[in-house]
């Protein structure tokens, strides 16, 4: 993990219930909270942005303390820096587009007015009032006023929840444009799956108040023992591999896992040496345990298996990790195959990759 940006360590009761969590989250990138209705996701966002305090334990970001209990130090919300976009935009009704955005806006933050208001697509907005904005609109100009405060941090708490799958799908394009672009660390609360696979870095998983697992999301999403609380995401593998080539007779793109393992990819357009994300849901790897010599499959990748566990909730499947050089690559296989490959830690096979796709940053 990159250097720490916030570090929290919190205890909190709210009527029967009580968080305790002790995290750490990158300083950039965006880390998503996950977990079932109830676990605390909301609970701790509230304590991280100030809207709350915790019963006892601290919450620093980078080098500044946000609150403290045996100091007893507490930063009220708008001295923490901290953005926050909750799931219903919140905009001031009687105020234009624009007086909402620049409302509470630092004189350091008005050099980026221009390029934010851009970023998210929202000019033509700008002398309209709230009540005329569609949702997405609505909550395009809410992420807009929580950048324009200058935020070393943004929160985000469900943010695309109140639209519909199309309205969605544009949010998430320019919240993705934004993570990218503007560099701050995003700490994003979902349960949508599909939402933390597309824009999550890092992925902390909570349940009933406790943190159960807090990592890069490729190794959390790993974790076979997570299975019932992962079951949402699609088992797959996220690859990083470099841009080797284009053959463009054949349509096809080389890519370099790392200086021993290629693939080709139907023709992709980027850069020769650019580095892109890829995408292997773990049904889509078959194992062999020689390299075929004929085979349609045209991604074969030598691998050595190293872990091979039983699925809790399905009595048929198996789960098997295989290490490619520094990557790992997920697999699922029946019982069955398992047993006439007679497959075993630390040996040697080929994975066939039938599908790969890019992953959308
Ligand atoms: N003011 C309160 N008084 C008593 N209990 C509360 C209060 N606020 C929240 N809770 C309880 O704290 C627990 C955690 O709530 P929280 O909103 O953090 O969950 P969540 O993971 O964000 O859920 P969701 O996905 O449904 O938003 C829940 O059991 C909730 O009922």
């Amino acid at each position: 993990m990159t250097t720490t940006g916030l570090q929290i360590s919190v205890e909190k009761r709210q009527g029967r219930f009580t968080l305790d969590a002790d995290l750490a989250l990158p300083d950039r990138g965006v880390s998503a909270l996950f977990g079932a209705s109830g676990s605390g996701k909301t609970t701790l966002l509230r304590l991280i942005a100030g809207l709350d305090r915790p019963d006892a334990g601290h919450v620093t970001l980078g080098a500044r303390t946000l609150a403290d209990t045996p100091s007893g130090t507490f930063l009220p919300p708008s001295q923490r820096r901290i953005g926050v976009v909750f799931q219903e935009p919140r905009l001031f009704p009687h105020y234009r587009v624009r007086k909402n955005l620049t409302y509470g806006m630092p004189a350091q933050a008005r050099p980026r007015f221009d390029a934010i208001v851009r970023l998210l697509g929202i000019e033509h907005l700008l002398a309209r009032m709230p009540g005329t904005l569609s949702g997405g609109e609505a909550q395009r100009v809410s992420i807009g006023r929580a950048l324009l405060t200058d935020p070393q941090l943004l929160l985000m708490d469900e943010p695309l929840s109140g639209l519909d799958g199309a309205r969605k799908q544009e949010l998430l394009h320019f919240i993705l444009t934004l993570v990218r672009d503007v560099n701050i660390p995003v700490v994003y609360i979902s349960h949508d799956p599909a939402e933390i696979t597309a824009i999550a870095d890092h992925l902390v998983v909570l349940e009933n108040g406790g943190v159960l697992a807090s990592g890069a999301l490729e190794d959390v999403l790993l974790r076979v023992d997570l299975t019932r609380q992962l079951g949402g995401f699609d088992a797959a593998s996220l690859l990083d591999v470099s841009v080797v080539g284009h053959d463009i007779d054949y349509g096809l793109t080389e890519l370099a896992v790392d200086s021993e393992r290629r693939l080709q990819v139907p023709l992709h357009d980027a850069p020769v040496g650019s580095r892109l994300r890829l995408r292997i849901p773990a049904r889509d790897v078959a194992l062999a345990l020689t390299a075929p010599t004929s085979t349609s499959y045209r991604n074969r990748l030598s691998a050595r298996v190293q872990a091979v566990t039983p699925l809790p909730d399905d009595a048929t499947a198996v789960e098997v990790v295989l290490a490619l050089g520094e990557q790992r690559l997920r697999a699922r296989l029946t019982r069955k195959s398992r047993d006439e490959l007679g497959l075993a830690e630390g040996q040697a096979v080929t994975a066939l990759i039938r599908s790969v796709a890019f992953d959308t940053r």
